[in-house]
């Protein structure tokens, strides 16, 4: 199975290290595609339009999107439109902080399977549950 883990990076990158672990934690259900995600450096070598049209050819060939949306991401909001349009299966993942929400557009979309979730071992328990099926 091929997994399209998608995370927030140029929207912030607070989240990185609990990113690594779920990217970590997914490896035993399939191929990760996006293992950079959960790494602070960032590839300086590509430009937008190569990362761009290298991520939409991933979100193509995956079996299944995974994101992470607490840290509101633009990059994160058009993959999983791009994945709805492509008609993958979409888990969204979020944790509410401060009493903030997640966004409306995803968690009202009925083509997004959304999960909140208070730490990791709740997220990883979510991710078993939802993979173990697919
Ligand atoms: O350097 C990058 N590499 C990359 O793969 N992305 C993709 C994957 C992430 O799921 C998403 C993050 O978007 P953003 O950078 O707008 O937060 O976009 C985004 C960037 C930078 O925008």
């Amino acid at each position: 199975m091929k997994i399209y883990f998608s995370g927030s990076i140029r929207g912030g990158q607070q989240d990185t290290d609990l990113y690594a672990e779920l990217i970590q934690e997914l490896k035993q259900y399939g191929t990760v595609l996006t293992e950079h995600i959960g790494s602070k450096t960032i590839d300086t070598t590509m430009t937008d339009q190569e990362i761009h049209d290298r991520d939409v050819m991933w979100v193509k060939e995956s079996d299944v999107v995974i994101a992470e949306v607490t840290v509101p991401s633009l990059g994160v909001g058009y993959e999983i439109g791009r994945a709805i349009d492509m008609k993958k299966p979409i888990i969204c993942l979020y944790r509410t902080i401060n009493g903030k929400s997640t966004s409306a557009m995803i968690r009202g979309c009925s083509e997004l399977q959304c999960f909140e979730y208070s730490n990791i071992s709740k997220a990883k328990e979510i991710l078993k549950t939802q993979l173990k099926t697919k």
